[in-house]
């Protein structure tokens, strides 16, 4: 995860820190060796505007600071480009997922949590892993299939639902998804259920059609949560989901898939960054354990250690 950018990050600290063995560095040569990293953090995947607001970050811990020969440069280096990222990842908001559930249980029952995304984000493995950490948890778990649309997605979820050992329901191909999401409510309030979590089919953020019919779900199941999960891999393309998600039907809490499969890193730094909204969870793989709690020093150590 993240190889090649923590490899640019190294390289930058190392050049700087050999350079200063020798000389002062002025400002201008400080400049030069930040342009360097600009172009290497593109080349890695992180998108213009986000790499410019690390690079700046970085400039201006260095900037106007005097590293002299003999001071320990390597050591001064590492510490301000890792203080440039913790101050940018501390900035995403982290999202609670276990606290969010018991604060609404407190109150009342089911929770209700919408997921939402584009087609193959990893929507539904997202749910199966949500599914198994509420079950670890001790809550009683329905799963609602509101996909009626691709083919296999009611099975898909089913065989999940069976594998982890929550409830399933689902309903015919072609029908309203807003009548199952409403069922499986109906069924959790009647049988003392704490979580309904309900899959919706994928759908570009641009298809006005698929997004009304999203629009109805959520007016029907009025949930607690609207959930989009992201597509770490995709970088800017995420952010323009989630722009058009936001507008339909509101966004409260997003999860990042796949951060596992950016080797280079840019992608997935690009789509933490840029993101805006607060992060439930990072997708690390395809089990049902692959769900990390977004928690900015976990991403600080998969960059830097
Ligand atoms: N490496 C990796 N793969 C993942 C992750 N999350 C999901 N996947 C894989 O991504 C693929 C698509 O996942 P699905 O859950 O079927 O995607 P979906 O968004 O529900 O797809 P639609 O129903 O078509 O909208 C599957 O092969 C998953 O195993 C992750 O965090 N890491």
């Amino acid at each position: 995860m993240f190889s090649k950018i923590k490899k640019v990050l190294q390289d930058f600290a190392q050049q700087i820190s050999e350079a200063i063995l020798y000389r002062t560095l002025s400002e201008k040569e400080i400049d030069e060796y930040c342009n360097n990293l600009f172009i290497q953090l593109i080349e890695s995947d992180v998108a213009y505007d986000v790499a410019e607001k690390i690079v700046n970050e970085i400039k201006q811990q260095l900037m106007g600071k005097k590293i002299r020969r003999g001071d320990d440069a390597k050591n001064y280096i590492d510490t301000a480009v890792e203080k440039s990222l913790e101050e940018m990842l501390k900035g995403v908001g982290t999202f609670k997922l276990m606290n969010f559930v018991k604060s609404v249980l407190a109150k009342e029952k089911p929770v209700k949590i919408m997921f939402m995304g584009v087609n193959g984000v990893g929507k539904t493995t997202t749910i199966a892993k949500i599914a198994h950490i509420l079950k670890t948890n001790g809550f009683k778990v329905v799963v609602a299939a509101a996909d009626t649309f691709r083919a296999g997605a009611q099975e898909q979820l089913k065989k999940h639902a069976e594998r982890i050992g929550v409830t399933f329901i689902g309903g015919r191909y072609g029908s309203d998804p807003a009548a199952i999401a409403f069922d499986a409510i109906v069924y959790a309030q009647k049988n003392n259920f704490d979580v309904v979590l309900i899959d919706t089919a994928g759908r570009m953020h641009v298809d006005i059609d698929l997004m009304n019919e999203l629009r109805k779900v959520a007016r029907v199941v009025k949930p607690h949560l609207k959930l989009l999960v992201l597509d770490a891999l995709t970088g800017n393309d995420a952010l323009e989901q989630l722009k058009g998600f936001e507008e339909a039907v509101g966004v409260d809490v997003v999860v990042l898939t796949k951060v596992d499969a950016d080797a280079n890193g840019g992608a997935a730094l690009t789509t933490i960054i840029g993101v805006g909204k607060p992060i439930a969870y990072l997708g690390v793989g395809q089990g049902y354990n692959d769900l990390i709690e977004y928690d900015p020093a976990i991403v600080l150590k998969m960059l830097f250690r």
